[in-house]
């Protein structure tokens, strides 16, 4: 019997035209192997509602076509389903697609769906949100708030966000598992895979089935510390500055200060103060 696969194709995500993809569907995938439908999301939260019918319907595969924001909807309907998550990276960061080493190259992206690899990887629970990839409340929430509003996407949007915020940025107060609080945080963050996306990696050593998620501390938020921060991020490296501290955790406690935070670069509107974090293991099928 043939496999089903319900594509939803986010048509604002990253900067490429998305109308081009029913075509390349059609074109790459092995119709043998699979009979698929094709959904266009018409607004925010669209991935998760449909990614949750399907997962009812017990659909073999939900394939998202969009960045970790789409990544995160319809991810997050799939926790603990049957129905196994592929994703068609066309957003604007594609940390997740990036860290499961997918093709980014579209048409090797869907024939790579063809060889049908399920493996199971853990997400995280945030409080009672879950997310897949990286979580943040720091800078990275600040531009996550702002990339929503922004009226263009894609990664020089990203960089140009940065380099305007970073000349604000106060930097956050935070206290994890009751132990003293650290202030003038630049970015405390929550990290099952290795990388906001763009090759900006934040958790150099995240394995993305182990069980744990790594919780990384910035500890400066001044200017001049951002360039070497970058280069380090950009070579995968980022644990050798002394103004990162790595740590894993299967569960933690983190109290906020400041109330910003985002979920796989989705800015959320209700945060708490006392936040309790937990790795839920081997709790999503995804093609890899
Ligand atoms: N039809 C739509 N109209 C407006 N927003 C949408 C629509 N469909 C999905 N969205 C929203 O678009 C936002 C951005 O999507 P996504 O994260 O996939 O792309 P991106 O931001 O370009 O990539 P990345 O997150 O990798 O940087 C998400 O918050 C999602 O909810």
């Amino acid at each position: 019997m043939k496999k089903h696969i319900l594509f939803i194709i986010n048509p604002i995500s990253g900067v490429g035209k998305k109308n081009i993809l029913p075509d390349l569907i059609a074109k790459y995938i092995n119709q043998s192997l699979f009979e698929y439908e094709i959904v266009f999301t018409q607004h925010k939260g669209h991935a998760e509602e449909l990614s949750a019918q399907a997962a009812e319907k017990n659909i073999d595969v939900v394939c998202v076509v969009g960045g970790d924001g789409s990544v995160h909807e319809a991810g997050k309907a799939l926790i603990h389903k049957k129905t196994a998550l592929a994703i068609l990276a066309t957003g604007s960061g594609n940390g997740v697609a990036r860290h499961l080493k997918l093709p980014l190259n579209l048409k090797h992206a869907i024939k790579r769906i063809n060889d049908f690899n399920v493996k199971k990887i853990d997400t995280v629970l945030l409080n009672n949100q879950p997310f897949i990839g990286v979580a943040g409340f720091g800078f990275d929430a600040l531009i996550a708030e702002k990339f929503d509003q922004y009226h263009n996407r894609g990664l020089m949007s990203y960089v140009r966000l940065v380099l305007k915020e970073i000349r604000y940025f106060k930097g956050v107060n935070i206290q994890i598992n009751q132990r003293k609080s650290t202030e003038n945080i630049l970015l405390c963050c929550i990290a099952n895979t290795s990388q906001f996306g763009n090759g900006f990696t934040i958790a150099p050593n995240a394995k993305v089935n182990d069980g744990k998620f790594e919780l990384i501390v910035i500890k400066s938020a001044h200017i001049f510390t951002l360039l070497p921060l970058f280069v380090l991020s950009i070579i995968g490296k980022l644990h050798w500055s002394k103004k990162v501290s790595i740590e894993r955790f299967k569960e933690v406690n983190i109290q906020l200060k400041t109330l910003m935070c985002h979920l796989d670069g989705e800015p959320q509107e209700e945060i708490q103060e006392n936040n309790q974090v937990r790795i839920q293991p081997q709790s999503l099928n995804v093609l890899v």
